[in-house]
């Protein structure tokens, strides 16, 4: 989960505080649905009444939100085109024949649905009317949209990283632990043998090779684990979701000593609250870190930034946690680090061809040697459950969906509304 460098926000607090509130109550809403104009533009019955501005809304209706929502809907027509229209061909079809009219913003509340059309590149932004201005969507990271190109065509992008933030800081939380911990070879060997499929050592029976399991890693997994305290915590980024994580595993609650590396360096109230000490050059980071963790949007040109050369950098036997873009990352470099011993563990939310996650990897995660075979009590040596992998959980809580609906709809609010953006990414490059 990416994000750039926003304002921290009030833990459990999915929008920020200064976000404007209507000033007069929002009407009852009789079903969130029908405001929404299904895809085809219908024309007001009095000419006289000044149409309100279009948002084309893409993905699944909101779940979360509805007072918000009514506002929106009341000032905004609402138009969602369907599944079948956002797959691509068909959306740029629509785009081409101005089916959903000058709309001004565009509006992706959630996260799993609203991408049908693929990536915002330059086929699809080019097509877009000059009426958009904003385009506010789910989501911290926003690798998906030429946030570039919307900008210089006039478009603010905003995304909802703010909202994103505690959840992905929370998993990171366990993300480190599990590294420190050793906690996959502790689940995996809990469950050995996998039921299925049957093995093929018929020289000892399941419930030996249980037995075995269990002893070992009850052995050999706890001389491998150390406790966080006291070891150095190297995040790469330190937006919301850096800074969160340093809050959560910093003094006074796991005692770690916090280190970063970030584009920007942040000003000495913040470093001097958090603990944290500035590393001006990703070596020097890499260099004193026992856990390196990325936090930081994905390169604008999807190149990796962990390669065969930078994991030289770590220290030996450091470790290694990814709860930002597969793509920062060569996962072949990675599991080689891994098996040589330059990395004692990894835990990694996001992958570099997500669903598809890296064979090696996965073999990495999953493989239980049993003492006859294994070097369970040496750290440095290649061993069981030195990975954890998730399926790009980190960022997927209840409270962060609620706050995707809520900041996308403020900052759509905002901008059409002449008002400042909550959230913008692209600022640098927008003409206004
Ligand atoms: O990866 C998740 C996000 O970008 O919010």
């Amino acid at each position: 989960m990416a994000e750039p460098t926003n304002t921290p926000m009030p833990p459990s607090t999915p929008v920020p505080a200064s976000t404007p509130r209507s000033s007069s109550p929002a009407p009852p809403v009789p079903g969130l649905v029908s405001h929404v104009t299904q895809s085809t533009i219908s024309t007001p019955s009095d000419a006289a009444v000044p149409r309100r501005p279009i948002v084309l809304h893409i993905g699944d209706p909101i779940k979360y939100n509805p007072k918000t929502y009514a506002e929106f809907s009341n000032a905004f027509e609402v138009i969602r085109p369907s599944a079948a229209e956002r797959e691509r061909s068909e959306f740029i079809r629509a785009l081409k024949e101005r089916r959903w009219g000058d709309f001004s913003a565009i509006f992706r509340p959630f996260w799993g649905t609203g991408g049908e059309m693929g990536r915002w590149d330059a086929e699809l932004i080019g097509l877009l009317p000059d009426t958009v201005k904003v385009f506010a969507s789910a989501g911290a990271g926003f690798d998906w949209a030429d946030t570039k190109l919307l900008g210089e065509k006039g478009i603010i992008y905003c995304n909802s990283g703010l909202a994103a933030a505690e959840a992905v800081a929370d998993f990171a939380v366990a993300m480190i632990i599990s590294t420190f911990r050793h906690l996959p070879w502790c689940m995996t060997a809990a469950t050995f043998p996998p039921r299925n499929p049957p093995s093929a050592d018929t020289t000892h029976t399941d419930d030996d090779r249980a037995r075995e399991a269990f002893q070992s890693c009850h052995v050999h997994a706890t001389a491998a684990s150390h406790n966080p305290r006291g070891h150095v915590l190297g995040l790469i980024g330190f937006g919301n979701i850096g800074q969160q994580i340093a809050a959560k595993m910093g003094n006074p609650a796991f005692g770690m000593r916090i280190a970063y590396h970030d584009v920007v360096r942040k000003p000495p109230s913040l470093e001097a609250s958090l603990g944290a000490t500035f590393h001006r050059t990703l070596d020097s980071l890499l260099q004193s870190a026992d856990c390196v963790v990325l936090a930081a949007p994905a390169s604008p040109d999807g190149q990796p930034l962990i390669t065969a050369a930078t994991l030289a950098r770590f220290r030996r036997g450091a470790r290694f946690v990814n709860v930002a873009r597969g793509s920062l990352v060569d996962e072949d470099a990675l599991a080689n680090a891994l098996e040589s011993g330059i990395l004692a563990a990894a835990a990694l939310d996001v992958h570099a061809h997500e669903p598809r996650v890296h064979p090696r990897l996965v073999e990495m995660a999953t493989r239980l040697l049993l003492p006859h075979g294994s070097n369970g009590n040496d750290e440095r040596a290649p061993g069981p459950g030195r990975v954890m992998l998730t399926c790009h959980n980190a960022g997927g809580t209840v409270e962060t969906h609620v706050g995707f609906e809520e900041l996308s709809m403020r900052n759509i609010l905002a901008v059409l509304r002449g008002e400042e953006p909550l959230t913008p990414v692209n600022l640098e490059y927008v003409r206004r």
